[in-house]
């Protein structure tokens, strides 16, 4: 409410924030704002908790903005659009956000726009402009450094965020390097603890920021690692025989050294001629700087992907994701949102060719949506939809975790769900091509897909290029095979736009799709300039978006979900036993929290500055608020379950079912036996690697299970002492009767054995 509108000055506000980074969130651009996702335990609610920068090519005043990996300090800040001094400021924002990720993370924040007006007031944003600095770890919005008079100048930008970096500490960021001057114990023993090619040392007094500055300069560098040395550090100014500073030194790991040949002593030029150096390569982040370093782990296991595949895997995670996380921001569909997620899964569940019970899920949410009458579909309605359904002789089911295997990026922020998106729409225009004439409803899955993204897709940017696109060209496709075309071609643009972006992985380069060595067919000449071949182009994507390259790799089975979904449930019943509460009262309090969590929900929802959505979804929002309009589209983690549960909270068998573990047990028995059959049966893919269900292994893991499920069903209600007086009670009864047996039969044997007496 302080906040003064319309200034042209930058505004910032910053953020860092614990929990693992697995989810989502985008700030950023003109304008941009910061997710709040729902409260999750041990994480603060109104925070961002992962992100992805968006770059726009229209227009180049767009700056990286968003926050919050729980690892990385961050900075996060407004910008008001301004023409005058804050231009040169603005203009670093997005370099320093770029170079210094992932020690420093920056993003910005209008204010200014009364649709953050709920976050900037829990920033306590007072004023235009403000920069707070989080530390990594940081919990609370309180716990953000207001920088003091950050707007002198870039210059002071920087050194404001490197003292605030330094006074971490105890917090210091894993994927930061150490800022303190080096000493000749360290420089000596460096090769020896680092497997890198070149130290660079930088020698400078100690009020100098040069040697920080290049050493957050080089941080995602390979294969170098960059160190101050104060001009007070006797033994290495003298072993150096350094005489001016600042000056650079360059160490090799075989023991020479060379002064750094730059035309000037500064910054720009360290940096740009150490990145120069053989063997230095921008990467990810590896060095092991310090023993505190050690434990950094951001991203997963790497997966083999084949790129000539598509991946079972990332078709599912999309839709979990699409339809659990990002159809479900929105506190009530309505309207155009409404029938566009109508559409969207009437496509699913007439096109997607999934596993049997994936195809079984969303026909049941195919038929449950159309069953739908009333005008607005609540929140919670849609989320108990989407679950999956406990019902052992039909099960319906849509793997909850997120897994990314053909779309995982180099990095935790690259690739995934977006990438993800395409492929599915992709995929549903081949499948749509081979099941019908095709002039007929030439644009069904284009223009649930135009709706789709209009409506959900959370990267606003993204949003509008699309429907940019579809309303200059996509009424005129007139056969299923345009639309396969148009997909392809459209798609193909934004890769030329995107292509060399902040979002580009490096690892896997925007290219025109398929290139030479995937289809050398689809690329001919004409007149010395490249064309398409688009028969050839069109027989390359019907044979790889059809189901016989799909592949199942990295998902799990449908057993195996089963059993994992009735594990979390046993350990969540089990949890619940161990407090030695009536199960009575467990079941009305898990009740009841449930309740109360969903309203606290509803109560998020409702907020508008905070999860607003547009127009279109529902009446709580406000036009121009921007939940649905978030860039919020993001690489999810594929984290373990339980990491993912509290934020998402939707891949849990709902307890309903279940209400006792003896029935539980005989559910999943008789689940896991059906599913075995109903899985024989269903069509494998013809390639391989169907490797869905190992029956053998199953057949031995489920063997396991019921035991132990049995086992448990015996136990139930007795303590370990009233099973053991029942053994000695029954063996003792069985001696009983077995003495009573000897004991008769003896007395038989020696009565027939006497002679008898002679009859009359
Ligand atoms: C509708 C939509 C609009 C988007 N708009 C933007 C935007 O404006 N700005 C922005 O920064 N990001 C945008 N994105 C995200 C961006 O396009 C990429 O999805 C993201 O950067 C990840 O890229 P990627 O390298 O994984 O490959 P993607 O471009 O996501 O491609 C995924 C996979 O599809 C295949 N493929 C690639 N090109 C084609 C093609 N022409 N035809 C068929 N298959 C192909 C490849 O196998 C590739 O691995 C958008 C995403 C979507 C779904």
């Amino acid at each position: 409410a302080q906040l003064k509108s319309g200034s042209r000055d930058l505004v910032g506000i910053c953020c860092s924030f614990p929990g693992g980074q697995r989810y989502l969130g985008v700030g950023g651009g003109l304008g941009g704002a910061v997710e709040r996702p729902r409260a999750a335990p041990g994480m603060w609610p109104g925070v961002v908790r992962l992100q992805k920068v968006w770059k726009s090519h229209e227009n180049q005043d767009f700056f990286a903005g968003g926050c919050v990996v729980g690892d990385q300090s961050r900075l996060c800040w407004e910008d008001r659009a301004g023409e005058d001094a804050w231009d040169e400021l603005r203009a670093e924002i997005p370099r320093l956000d770029a170079r210094w990720r992932p020690a420093v993370m920056i993003a910005a924040l209008d204010c200014a726009d009364e649709a953050n007006q709920q976050v900037c007031m829990d920033f306590r944003i007072t004023g235009f402009p403000t920069l707070k600095f989080f530390r990594a770890f940081s919990k609370k919005a309180e716990d953000g450094i207001k920088i003091a008079n950050p707007s002198t100048s870039v210059r002071d930008l920087r050194h404001s965020i490197i003292t605030n970096l330094e006074q971490s500490h105890d917090a210091w960021p894993p994927a930061c390097p150490p800022l303190e001057p080096a000493s000749a114990e360290e420089v000596r023993g460096f090769f020896r603890r680092n497997n890198v090619k070149y130290l660079a040392l930088i020698f400078e007094k100690s009020n100098s920021f040069v040697g920080r500055e290049v050493t957050l300069d080089m941080l995602q560098y390979e294969n170098i690692a960059v160190r101050r040395v104060l001009s007070s550090e006797e033994e290495l100014v003298k072993k150096f025989g350094v005489t001016t500073f600042p000056s650079g030194y360059l160490l090799l790991s075989n023991g020479s050294f060379s002064r750094l040949p730059v035309h000037m002593e500064v910054r720009s030029f360290y940096t740009y001629y150490l990145r120069t150096l053989s063997g230095v390569t921008r990467g990810s982040y590896k060095l092991n700087m310090t023993s505190s370093t050690s434990n950094v782990t951001t991203a997963s296991q790497p997966k083999h992907a084949d790129r000539s595949k598509v991946y079972m895997a990332d078709l599912e995670s999309a839709l979990h994701y699409s339809l659990r996380v990002e159809v479900a921001r929105a506190g009530t569909l309505s309207g155009a949102a409404l029938s566009a997620l109508k559409c969207y899964v009437a496509l699913l569940a007439k096109y997607f060719p999934g596993r049997p019970f994936v195809q079984t899920y969303l026909q049941s949410l195919d038929g449950w949506l159309r069953n739908w009458t009333e005008p607005e579909l609540p929140r919670n309605a849609w989320k108990e939809a989407v679950k999956n359904k406990g019902d052992a002789s039909h099960p319906a089911m849509l793997p909850t975790n997120v897994t990314w295997v053909g779309c995982q990026g180099s990095e935790p922020h690259f690739r995934g769900y977006p990438c993800s998106l395409w492929t599915l729409f992709h995929l549903l225009t081949a499948q749509a091509l081979q099941s019908g004439p095709d002039k007929e409803l030439p644009l069904e899955v284009l223009s649930a897909m135009r709706c789709y993204v209009k409506n959900f897709f959370g990267c606003q940017e993204c949003a509008q290029h699309f429907e940019a696109m579809a309303a200059e060209s996509m009424d005129k496709v007139q056969g299923r095979e345009q639309a396969v075309l148009w997909l392809w071609s459209h798609h193909n643009e934004v890769n030329a736009r995107l292509a060399g972006s902040d979002t580009e992985d490096p690892k896997f380069p925007k290219l025109q799709w398929p290139p030479p060595d995937m289809c050398p067919l689809c690329h001919k000449e004409e007149s010395g300039v490249h064309a398409w071949d688009e028969p050839a182009v069109l027989r390359f994507l019907k044979a790889h978006f059809s189901p016989a390259n799909i592949y199942p790799d990295y998902t799990e089975s449908g057993t195996d979900l089963l059993a994992r979904e009735s594990r979390e449930m046993g350990a969540a019943a089990d949890a619940r036993l161990s407090t030695n509460r009536p199960a009575e009262r467990d079941g009305e309090r898990a009740a009841e929290r449930e309740k109360e969590e969903e309203e606290e929900e509803e109560k998020e929802a409702e907020k508008p500055n905070e999860e607003g959505t547009e127009g279109a979804v529902g009446a709580p929002e406000r036009p121009g608020s921007s939940e649905l309009r978030r860039p919020s589209i993001v690489r999810m983690n594929p984290k373990p379950r339980e990491t993912e549960e509290d934020i998402v909270d939707l891949d849990s068998f709902s307890e309903q079912h279940f209400k006792s573990k003896a029935l539980r047990a005989a559910a999943v028995a008789g689940r896991r036996r059906r599913l075995s059959k109903r899985d024989a049966v269903a069509p494998q893919r013809a390639a391989g690697g169907a490797q869905d269900f190992d029956y053998a292994e199953e057949e031995a893991a489920g063997d396991g299970l019921r035991r132990s499920q049995w086992f448990r069903v015996l136990g139930l209600g007795f303590s370990r002492v009233d099973v053991s007086l029942c053994i000695v009670l029954y063996f003792l009864s069985s001696m009983c009767l077995l003495g009573m047996y000897t004991f008769f039969r003896l007395r038989m044997r020696s009565r027939k054995g006497r002679p008898g007496f002679p009859t009359a």
